[in-house]
């Protein structure tokens, strides 16, 4: 990816992101509408992988692994590039972050350390991940695999709100797996081997999506160590046993929490599916595949049932929102209906009885705090507006009960009815 496709601006706060910019016809996306056009229509939906792993551990070597492989296998993968950061891609990918976001110039612009530029290039690019779904669904037809590619902060994407969506949308609408990457030459002391599982567990759990363990490296180190530690537990017990004799009691102490550890991972392992690979030679890669279609049969089998029981509960819930909302409403308009129709009948009370009114024999029209300028105005509305002789009556009433009247009446209405000759029951004013 040349340097020139990075656009120079920074998107602002209310424009967050550049339109994504449309895929590049590669040679992927042009042997994909030949085979289309050889009469091949493709029923299958394409199977997303998420090539997830720590920094190091090969990710950007597997994916051009990855798509040599499929190539060779005339299947050309769709190729999404989620890494701000990378500086060299072996590969090209069909959409890519950098021709979107300018991480350097977020960090600049917005005043960020690296992984904080990273993290808001992610964020912007999130905000228009809906038209980079509608670019991948519009290729669904023709292509088997799609290959994302995250950053190589691994906690960027895998704990970050845009990663989630990432994912989620994804996975909402087509088959998806996480491809976990494991540098296997370092993975070869138990307590290093068990914080990666530890953090490959995290994240089966918050992603639940189908999982595949990818030890890579091997050329270096086989990985078949790690699959005698995961199939027995005793044996990676002894191994810890002996990688911390002779030491400290912090080593005693990680000693007996991995080893508590493990039992707890035990049933971790027993759901998830294991391939050693060499990103580099390309040795393992086809049972790589095999493992992805596994895996497409496993998202098809639980994920999609728990996905469309979940769609169906959202839309019964938004119909159920709906209905009680206009229950509210029709409640509200006949409440204030009643409330219109009292207040404009001579007495006021007439309409009181009506069934459905909110304003029955014995209430306040105007809930219990009666004394308010709301309540004198349609008091003032009651005797009639500009009725200067009844107010004038007024007057001279108060004369009759004296200086101190107003203060003996909480009230300054009560009177008036009074003097019309309502009850003040009907009202049950507060006192
Ligand atoms: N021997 C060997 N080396 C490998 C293999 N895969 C990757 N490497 C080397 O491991 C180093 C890191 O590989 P990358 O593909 O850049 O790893 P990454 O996970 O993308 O790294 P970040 O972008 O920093 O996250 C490079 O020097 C690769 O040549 C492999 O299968 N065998």
């Amino acid at each position: 990816m040349s340097d020139s496709a990075i656009p120079s601006s920074v998107p602002s706060a209310e424009e967050p992101a550049s339109e994504p910019s449309e895929p590049k016809p590669t040679a992927s996306s042009s042997s994909t509408s030949n085979a289309a056009h050889d009469g091949e229509t493709k029923k299958k939906q394409p199977i997303c992988i998420v090539v997830i792993g720590m920094a190091g551990s090969g990710k950007t070597t597997l994916m051009q692994r990855l798509n040599s492989y499929l190539h060779s296998k005339n299947t050309p993968p769709y190729i999404l590039n989620l890494d701000p950061a990378v500086t060299h891609m072996p590969y090209e990918a069909n959409i890519d972050i950098r021709d979107t976001v300018d991480y350097r110039e977020v960090m600049k612009q917005y005043n960020l350390g690296p992984n904080g530029g990273i993290l808001t290039a992610l964020n912007l690019f999130t905000t228009k991940f809906d038209q980079v779904l509608g670019f991948v669904e519009k290729r669904s037809e023709s292509v088997d695999h799609i290959l994302l590619d995250t950053p190589g902060q691994i906690e960027i994407f895998t704990w970050s709100a845009s990663g989630s969506i990432i994912t989620e949308s994804i996975a909402s609408s087509m088959p998806t797996c996480v491809a976990y990457v494991i540098d296997t030459p370092r993975t070869t002391s138990p307590s290093t081997f068990m914080s990666n599982m530890l953090y490959a567990c995290s994240i089966l759990y918050k992603t639940r999506l189908p999982f595949i363990l990818v030890f890579n490296k091997t050329d270096v180190q086989p990985h078949q160590f790690a699959v005698d530690w995961m199939n027995d537990w005793q044996l990676f017990q002894k191994s810890l046993q002996a990688s911390t004799e002779g030491g400290d009691g912090e080593a005693n102490y990680m000693n007996s929490l991995m080893n508590s550890m493990c039992l707890v991972l035990d049933e971790f392992y027993e759901g998830l599916r294991t391939v050693g690979v060499s990103a580099m030679t390309g040795q393992g890669i086809g049972e790589f595949f095999e493992k992805v279609e596994q895996a497409r049969e496993e998202y098809d089998r639980d994920y999609r049932p728990e996905l469309e029981k979940q769609a169906k509960e959202k839309a019964a819930k938004k119909e159920a929102d709906k209905q009680s909302q206009l229950e509210r409403l029709m409640k509200d308009m006949s409440t204030s209906e009643s409330t219109r129709t009292s207040a404009s009948m001579p007495g006021g009370r007439t309409g009181d009885d009506r069934p459905g009114s909110g304003v029955g024999p014995g209430k306040n029209p105007f809930g219990p705090h009666g004394m308010n300028e709301r309540e004198d105005r349609w008091y003032d509305q009651e005797d009639g507006e500009g009725d200067d002789d009844e107010d004038e009556d007024d007057m001279e009433n108060d004369d009759e009960l004296g200086p101190d009247a107003d203060k003996e009446q909480p009230y300054p209405g009560q009177r008036r009815f009074g003097d019309q000759g309502f009850e003040d029951s009907n009202w049950a004013r507060p006192t």
